[in-house]
């Protein structure tokens, strides 16, 4: 399924084709050389794209990609290399392989799949690496594969030139894959698989919240992108017809993410714009490096003359466009509409799962913090149907036990349960596909994500995915936040993101929502309308909420019980009167009863 309008998938491979078929008509009619750097060009485009599926779509930058691009052009370059050549220069190949003598199309496919199932064994180890430790780890791949690389030398020929491969690789083929390669890549963007992955980028911890397991999406972008450069190897490979394990390494890498910088690496608008740009510098830079004269004064040779220019380009676009020239969205995002909602009208017809009444019970719940005790041997029942009050002073605990509630934290001891499912060590994925899910005290959006995007992976990652548009769609108008649907989440008041986050929580179609401070940042008569909402959602949908905030008129109004915590304990519980009358209660927040 692909998430966005089809209209902008229509428009975007529309432009594909005719950026690549056109640029290589002119490249053929003006001659040999130019037919040469678009080749080149469109190689590196591949390159460049398969990169922006893993790092752009997941944040996590990766030096390692030119690995697979290497693997690619080893392992299609070993199965085109005509016998009699393999038997002169790599005499200790297995048997096999040295009598295997393929096409361009078959060395491609073939080497797609065995680079994709290396990848593949890389990414379960790395995926368990977070941020800057996952991209110094890409770090090692490249380094060690390349010591393999020129270690290997019965098959690689070690450090010395990997010559005789048939050069098969032409403009029109270039072309032709690179349009593919695009395609694959702005498909992805747009999947469900993708659309998860960049939520994950904007928000790991509200995104698994919502039930999106994103180690596993991060697994297929790695995968993806590794098929997509070996896609490039092969090609550079039957191009050059000689390279050494040198291509695919630092200068290379360097090159390739100097183009996904510069251009943006989170769109593929982005990866053509930094291809394109860092070419033409690379092309016009190349011609002065050996000195020239203008109006008859001498300019030296400088050395390096091209990678000042890359860097001098490099620097401008942090300074004055850290997201990249092409910015944040495709090309088409911005002038085509995106998802509107038709009926604005407001009304709660948010189907619930409110048929399971299984209550959620945390027995004896205590999570220390090295020597601090953040939360002390607390049990609690929450209902479907029934609204609690979780308050307490700053610091009593209250985050922290609906964290352990939700999965984003691991009680230290204690259990959680649902019925006869123990969710005391399950994922926040886990425990958002069975009907809990929650909203954050310090606001969590997907922020370059629009409205409906944050709304819609909530729906498309439980149950499932199944009736995710109508889920995602009921939920933005239950919160009346309908008429900002196309918007980014960052462009919202405070009041309006928060609408947004329990929308979110509500297109999980769960019976049980955790609300941390949800009317922080929100006037009187937002807090008001919001507390409407919420009864409506309660009394005819039959959700349960457990809703932490300090505004305790809001607690007294809406909620049937109240539990007070203090310095981790539990202290009171018991309707809002009995709560308003209770000593512990009154010491506890006053100082005196
Ligand atoms: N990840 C963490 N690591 C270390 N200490 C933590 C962590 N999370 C919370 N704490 C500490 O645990 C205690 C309880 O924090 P918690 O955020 O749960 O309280 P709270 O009742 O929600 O406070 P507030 O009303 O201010 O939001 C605090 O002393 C806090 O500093």
């Amino acid at each position: 399924m692909i998430t966005s309008p089809p209209k902008h998938i229509v428009v975007s491979i529309l432009g594909i084709v005719a950026l690549c078929i056109g640029s290589a008509l002119v490249a053929s009619a003006l001659g040999s050389a130019s037919e040469r750097i678009l080749t080149v060009f469109f190689i590196s485009l591949i390159a460049v794209v398969g990169m922006g599926v893993y790092s752009g779509n997941s944040g996590i930058l990766s030096f390692g990609h030119l690995s697979f691009m290497g693997i690619g052009a080893y392992a299609s370059a070993l199965l085109t290399l005509p016998v009699q050549m393999k038997v002169a220069t790599l005499p200790k190949l297995p048997e096999w392989l040295a009598g295997t003598e393929t096409g361009l199309l078959t060395a491609v496919a073939v080497a797609i799949v065995f680079t994709s199932f290396v990848a593949l064994i890389i990414g379960l180890a790395l995926n368990r690496l977070e941020g800057s430790a996952a991209t110094i780890a890409t770090l090692g791949l490249l380094i060690i594969v390349h010591g393999i690389t020129i270690g290997w030398r019965d098959v690689t020929r070690g450090s010395q030139s990997f010559f005789g491969v048939p050069r098969d690789t032409t403009l029109w083929s270039a072309a032709i894959f690179c349009i593919l390669a695009l395609i694959v890549a702005r498909l992805y963007r747009d999947s469900v698989s993708g659309l998860r992955l960049r939520a994950g980028r904007e928000n790991a911890i509200a995104a698994s919240a919502v039930g999106v397991h994103i180690r596993r999406e991060r697994l297929i972008a790695w995968v993806l992108s590794a098929a997509i450069m070996a896609l490039s190897g092969a090609l550079m490979a039957h191009f050059l017809g000689a390279f050494s394990p040198k291509k695919f390494y630092f200068t290379d890498t360097f090159l390739l993410l100097a183009m996904l910088i510069v251009g943006g690496m989170t769109t593929v608008t982005g990866a053509v714009t930094g291809a394109l740009t860092i070419t033409i510098v690379t092309e016009v830079l190349r011609r002065f490096e050996g000195g020239f004269s203008v109006a008859g004064m001498e300019i030296p040779a400088v050395f390096g003359t091209t990678q000042i220019g890359i860097g001098l380009i490099i620097l401008f676009a942090m300074f004055r466009k850290p997201e990249g020239l092409a910015g944040l969205k495709e090309l088409e995002e911005r002038f085509l509409s995106g998802h509107s909602i038709k009926s604005k009208t407001r009304d709660t017809h948010v189907s619930v799962a409110a048929a399971d009444p299984t209550p959620l019970t945390g027995d004896n719940l205590t999570m220390r913090f090295g020597g601090l005790v953040a939360v002390n041997d607390v049990s609690i029942e929450v209902k479907p149907g029934e609204i609690v009050g979780l308050i307490g002073p700053n610091g009593s605990g209250k985050t922290t036990l609906l964290n352990m509630l939700s999965g984003v934290l691991t009680p230290t001891d204690g259990s959680v349960q649902r019925g006869d499912m123990v969710l005391t060590n399950a994922a926040p994925h886990d425990v958002a596909n069975h009907g809990i899910a929650r909203t954050f005290q310090n606001i969590r959006l997907f922020n370059e994500l629009t409205v409906y995007q944050n709304v819609l992976t909530a729906a498309l990652s439980t149950l499932d995915g199944k009736r995710a548009t109508e889920r995602c769609e009921a939920a933005i108008v239950a919160m009346g936040v309908a008429q900002f649907a196309e918007n980014d989440a960052n462009t919202l008041s405070y009041g309006d993101q928060r609408r947004v986050e329990i929308a979110r929580a509500l297109a999980c179609e769960p019976s049980l929502v955790f609300l941390d401070e949800p009317a922080a940042g929100m006037n009187r008569e937002e807090t008001d309308d919001l507390m409407k909402t919420l009864q409506n959602l309660t009394g005819e949908l039959g959700l349960g909420v457990l809703i932490v905030d300090h505004d305790l008129k809001l607690i007294n109004q809406l909620c049937d019980r109240i539990i007070v915590l203090n310095e981790g304990m539990l202290i009171a519980q018991g309707t809002p009167a009995e709560i308003r009358k209770n000593p512990a209660v009154i010491e506890a927040y006053l100082g005196h009863s």
